[in-house]
């Protein structure tokens, strides 16, 4: 993943200065709505990484971000007609048809906009010929593979789908905890200072966003103690896929005093396992500092189908996360009042987050 760095770097500086100018246009420096901002930053980083397209999502011109919202959408749509349409049994989908023919729409959608920017991307590097190092991008990769066209527009498409919420709704909750939490983010603005102090004197500005010394940062971040347990915490009380499944496919297994028979189906919901008070004393509370020492939270999976993102999501917020929280201090908004979670298949809050931000 550390091969977008220098692109997820670009993007978060876009971020940070159009919360800049969000904060401006309000007389308490109240951004609304964080998550519909971040969900702008995840379409435009995953678009860079999957086609290397920029789309202009974070830019002021309306034309560009009513183009790209319909997409986010989209991505919306499918993610919460899944649990509709898993959920309704098929002859009540003949007579009630609408919630099919939504999701199938919003896919359909997806998946024209994901084809046109592989075929512009193929396009583009059969007129170019061979790419400079570090000019690559996931369409880019599969295609060097041999993998068939249509291959490719199938799982860039579900990349893309997995790529935006995910990210989104991880930021929009730290930066929520954080604000709730004073301590904690005074905690972890006092080791980004330190940090960017030490990389500052080896690899130039943290901001920076070419290539190598994006990838530099993105590494000595990945290594900051209270950085990876602020992201850790975030997941254990929101973990943005609340729950998971696997088959026993081989053989009868036993758990404890359970005895699973083979091609049993097994959910499990992290949301109550990360939340159950045998395992995290004071499971409601935000302590990132529980995270210092080694514990277990499943919130990307586990093994060979685990999340192929982990490492890019994980990249987008410890970045975006340094370069915001070095910018701004952030608050809760004045008498806003606590922002519960839902499940729309994934975890997203319930209603907007809002919140200040302050200048540093
Ligand atoms: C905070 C961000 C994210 C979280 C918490 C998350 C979590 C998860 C979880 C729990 C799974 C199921 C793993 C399992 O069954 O063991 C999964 C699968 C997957 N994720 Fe993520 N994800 C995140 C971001 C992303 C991003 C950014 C992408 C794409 C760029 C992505 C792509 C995928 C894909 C393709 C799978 C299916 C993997 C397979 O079936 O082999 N995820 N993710």
């Amino acid at each position: 993943a550390e091969a977008f760095a220098g692109p997820v770097a670009t993007v978060v500086a876009e971020l940070v200065a159009r919360l800049q100018r969000l904060r401006r246009q309000h007389p308490r420096g109240i951004v609304p709505d964080i998550g519909t901002e971040f969900n702008r930053f995840g379409l435009e980083a995953i678009s860079w990484v999957l086609f290397s397209s920029r789309l202009g999502c974070l830019r002021d011109t309306g034309d560009v971000t009513a183009a790209t919202d319909g997409v986010i959408r989209c991505v919306g749509a499918v993610l919460a007609l899944t649990l509709v349409t898993m959920a309704l049994p098929r002859p009540l989908l003949r007579l009630i048809p609408a919630p099919w023919d939504a999701f199938c729409h919003a896919w359909d959608q997806l998946f024209a906009f994901a084809k046109g920017h592989v075929d512009r991307r193929v396009a583009e590097v059969a007129a170019r010929g061979p790419l400079a190092e570090g000019d690559t991008c996931v369409t880019d990769l599969l295609a060097r593979e041999h993998i068939p066209v249509s291959s490719i527009y199938g799982n860039v498409t579900e990349l893309l789908l997995a790529g935006v919420d995910t990210v989104a709704s991880t930021l929009a909750w730290s930066l929520y905890e954080l604000a709730r939490n004073p301590g904690a983010q005074a905690a972890l603005h006092r080791e980004l200072v330190a940090a960017t102090a030490t990389n500052r004197a080896t690899n130039g500005d943290s901001a920076t966003t070419d290539g190598a010394t994006a990838a530099a940062t993105a590494a000595a971040l990945g290594r900051l103690p209270l950085l990876r347990a602020v992201v850790k915490e975030t997941l254990r009380l929101y973990p943005v896929i609340p729950g998971n499944a696997r088959v026993v496919s081989d053989c009868d297994i036993r758990v404890g005093d359970y005895l699973v028979p083979r091609q049993t189906l097994i959910t499990l919901c992290h949301y109550a396992t990360s939340r159950d008070s045998r395992f995290f004393p004071a499971p409601d509370a935000f302590r990132p500092e529980r995270w210092l020492h080694p514990f277990a939270s499943l919130p990307f999976g586990l093994g060979p189908r685990s999340c192929v993102g982990r490492r890019l999501a994980e990249l987008q917020l410890h970045m975006a996360l340094a370069q915001i929280l070095l910018r701004f201090e952030v608050r809760p908004e004045p008498g806003g009042g606590r922002v519960r979670p839902m499940t729309r298949t994934l975890l997203a809050p319930a209603a907007p987050i809002s919140l200040r931000f302050l200048e540093r």
